[in-house]
């Protein structure tokens, strides 16, 4: 990360974007300075694929992540009594505004936090529904002979 206060893309950190003007440069590569600054002095990075291996990294730790979140909305399913308890707008509203409101204070763009959170949400709540709606409690299940 950085320490600098009057980097220009900060503002790129914040809802909303500003507004400018779409550049026209064709700038030769790599431009401007490596962002990535480790603590024993070293940056990142040299190359696309050396900073596309650190994205599928990050990328299958989401994954992961994802996997366990989605386990606890499944286990939420449990506790709604119709389909139509499954969605909690209010909820909804809470996670996906905590995300961006909490996002500049570890450095995440908020529009990074609003879309992604908005996907995670919509997405959990059709995934429940479906849980909701295959639940076929005991009945058709394995009968004792
Ligand atoms: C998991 C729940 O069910 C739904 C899914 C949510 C989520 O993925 O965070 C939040 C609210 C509900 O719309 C819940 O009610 O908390």
């Amino acid at each position: 990360a950085s320490c600098r206060t009057s980097d220009p893309s900060e503002k790129c950190y914040f809802n909303p974007l500003p507004s400018i003007p779409s550049s026209t440069a064709n700038r030769s590569i790599p431009w401007g300075e490596p962002t990535i600054h480790f603590a024993n002095g070293t940056t990142c990075c040299s190359s696309l694929d050396e900073i596309r291996v650190q994205l599928d990294t990050i990328d299958a730790q989401l994954l992961q992540l994802l996997s366990t979140r989605a386990s606890y909305v499944r286990e939420a399913t449990r506790f709604k009594a119709t389909v139509a308890d499954v969605n909690v707008p209010s909820r909804n509203e809470q996670v996906i505004q905590g995300a961006v409101d909490d996002a500049p204070s570890v450095h995440l763009p908020q529009i990074v936090a609003k879309s992604v959170y908005e996907g995670i949400i919509n997405s959990s709540v059709v995934f429940e529904e479906c849980v909701f709606n295959t639940y076929a409690g005991n009945h058709l299940k394995t009968q004792p002979v």
